[in-house]
């Protein structure tokens, strides 16, 4: 006999869903879910149990001492904590979890979230796992999230799915596995190239915007993304690059494509350079149609954080965006076909890496400049470093030796975070819109 259904109306009065961290993600999902009439409980460190008290006093969900409390109440508890922390924090709480409630995380690697399930909750307890793919600034709509089921029935599927229907993200269904892989391609090797730009301006004490000859609308764009993963918490791009085996490869490929592409450049070795990078790009864009990009200078022209009104640009040897096409090509990714399950960094990212190769002869002007022109040398060499320091900072997994890093290159953009993050929010809401518009169409011709 088939069962039917409950109603979100039925579920919402059975259940009860439980947050442990109440941080930056951990506060959204218990907003959102509490306002779409689910009870929710939530924690956050014990220590702070006070003064969270006085900080959550006014929202829609309740606040509990500890995740103990919490696991014993939930039916579907989700922890939304550090990377680096979830195996121990797991492993408090984790055998304090109601009898045959569902078990999920928010971490951005999957393997060692799922390890931690698996070695410390009751084997009557479920495991079905989420990532939003995005910040918490971001609107959830359209956006990817991944549910990794692991160890749940349908029943269990059906009531995760009712829960987050509330969000109205794009559900992908995917294994831990997968999931892995396919978000060490696409954001630890964006975060490493944004990374390393910003490390390298530090290091010649350079602020992007203050100099003319980081002028134009890609510059904008690496500015902007790459002070707003400065203004980010350093944990959250530490733990998703430390904690996922594949994107250790990912991010030395990268770098090891920086040196060699730079090293072509300061010999002069212009044909070898075209040939290589012309290879890389039939591989990963020979599908794309110059008239149908995703972004153009003009869009980001608007999004500068200069005070001077813009002057004539001066090429640049974009070496960073040389090198991702290169390294894609050589562990054999096309990108587009992690778009699914993409962050709006890594679409931002392939955009203007695909405005690069695809706009007219912008590529071959662009290897001209890179092997006769001498401006960027100083600022190519010194993100040639940066890179292949990041790659080792986290193919080591050193988390203090990330975090020192990442701190000493925040305090140098520290006075611009607020501005840069605000221009940086218009810009990817006007990228995202697009992105939007464009699927829209795309749907419409679909007969
Ligand atoms: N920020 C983002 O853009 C995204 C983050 N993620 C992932 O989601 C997870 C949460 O990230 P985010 O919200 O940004 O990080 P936050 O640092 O804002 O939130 C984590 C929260 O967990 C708290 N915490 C630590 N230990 C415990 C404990 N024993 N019991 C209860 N709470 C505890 C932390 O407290 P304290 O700070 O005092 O240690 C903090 O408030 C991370 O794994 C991150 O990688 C996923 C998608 C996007
Ligand atoms: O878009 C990005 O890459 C971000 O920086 C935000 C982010 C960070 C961590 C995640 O697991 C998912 C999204």
């Amino acid at each position: 006999m088939e069962h039917t259904k409950p109603s979100i109306k039925q579920l919402q009065e059975q259940k009860v869903i439980g947050i442990i961290g109440l941080g930056d993600m951990g506060c959204l999902y218990a907003r959102r879910f509490s306002q779409a009439g689910w009870r929710v409980v939530g924690c956050d460190r014990e220590d702070l149990y006070e003064t969270n008290k006085t900080k959550f006093a006014n929202e829609s969900f309740e606040l509990l001492k500890n995740g103990h409390l919490v696991s014993r109440l939930a039916d579907y508890i989700i922890y939304s904590v550090e990377a680096e922390n979830i195996n121990r924090i797991v492993s408090l709480y984790g055998p304090s979890t109601k009898i045959g409630a569902i078990v999920g995380g928010q971490t951005s690697c999957k393997g060692p979230e799922i390890a931690a399930f698996e070695g410390h909750l009751p084997s009557d307890n479920k495991i079905i796992s989420l990532h939003s793919l995005h910040g918490p600034k971001v609107n959830t709509v359209g956006q990817p999230l991944v549910i990794v089921r692991h160890r749940a029935s349908d029943e269990d599927l059906y009531f995760v799915e009712q829960l987050v229907s509330c969000l109205q993200s794009k559900k992908v269904l995917l294994s831990a596995k997968e999931h892995d892989r396919i978000t060490a391609d696409t954001q630890a090797v964006t975060h490493a190239a944004f990374l390393s730009m910003g490390t390298a301006w530090s290091a010649i004490n350079q602020y992007p915007w203050e100099t003319p000859r980081w002028v134009g609308g890609i510059e904008n764009a690496k500015a902007n993304i790459s002070m707003r993963i400065y203004s980010n918490k350093w944990h959250v791009y530490a733990g998703l690059a430390i904690t996922n085996p594949s994107a250790h490869e990912q991010v030395l490929m990268y770098s090891q494509s920086v040196s060699e592409l730079f090293t072509l450049m300061i010999s002069g070795e212009e044909a070898v350079l075209r040939e290589r990078l012309h290879k890389a790009k039939d591989f990963v864009f020979h599908h794309v149609d110059e008239n149908d990009l995703l972004l153009d200078d003009n869009i980001l022209d608007r999004y500068s954080l200069s005070k001077e009104p813009p002057g004539g640009k001066q090429p640049n040897s974009h070496l960073s965006l040389l090198a991702i096409v290169d390294s894609w090509f050589r562990l054999g990714i096309i990108p587009y076909d992690h778009i699914i399950c993409s962050t709006p960094l890594f679409r931002i990212f392939l955009g203007v890496t695909e405005y690069l190769f695809c706009r007219g002869n912008l590529l071959d002007e662009c290897i001209k400049v890179a092997v006769s022109d001498t401006t960027f040398r100083h600022d190519d060499l010194n993100f040639t470093m940066a890179s292949s320091n990041w790659a080792n900072i986290i193919s080591f997994g050193n988390f203090d030796l990330y975090r020192r890093e990442f701190e000493k290159t925040q305090e140098f953009f520290k006075p611009m975070l607020t501005e840069a993050n605000a221009l940086g929010n218009q810009m990817i809401k006007t990228i995202l819109d697009r992105v939007r518009e464009k699927e829209a169409a795309a749907d419409a011709k679909i007969p």
